[in-house]
């Protein structure tokens, strides 16, 4: 699968790590930045690289901050991402059984690199039920949502 990295400093070791973990798993990152631990402002990683799920280019974001919701405040503004913090792997199993998130957020002031390929393992591994429809409303009614509020990205 292609997923589109991005961090800020704060998230830049653990995207390494995760990177490597995706990279030996055979998956294809695009990496937008940050590239070092010196002080960033988080928007201007993470929405270029919500840009490319978002377009296409990527499939699968998986966004690393201090502590994860400043970059899925950034992703859910963006037409066609649904975005979940999760700092452990029943929540990151969930988020996509239960609600098909798209994007990962995680906090790498809050979790260790190992916790984190986990929540990552979870996250990749598990499918959406898309056979059940309690679940597959719910999506489609935050679909819903996004679709009378969010411009979609051909409008912009
Ligand atoms: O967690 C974050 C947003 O969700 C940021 O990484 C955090 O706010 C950065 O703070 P600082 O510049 O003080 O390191």
């Amino acid at each position: 699968m292609k997923i589109a990295m991005a961090s800020d400093h704060a998230g830049f070791s653990l995207k390494n790590e995760i990177k490597a973990y995706l990279e030996e798993q055979g998956h294809e990152v695009l990496d937008f930045g940050t590239n070092s631990e010196e002080s960033c402002d988080l928007p201007d990683y993470i929405y270029p690289a919500s840009l490319a799920v978002a377009e296409g280019k990527a499939e699968r974001g998986i966004f690393v901050d201090g502590v994860g919701y400043g970059s899925a405040m950034i992703a859910n503004k963006i037409h066609g991402l649904y975005a979940a913090v999760c700092q452990d792997p029943f929540c990151a199993q969930l988020a996509r059984s239960h609600s098909n998130t798209n994007v990962l957020c995680i906090g790498g002031k809050i979790i260790g690199s190992a916790i984190a390929l986990e929540v990552v393992k979870a996250w990749m591994t598990t499918e959406y039920l898309s056979d059940m429809p309690k679940y597959t409303l719910r999506v489609d009614k935050v679909k819903e949502i996004s679709e009378r509020h969010l411009k979609k990205i051909s409008e912009i």
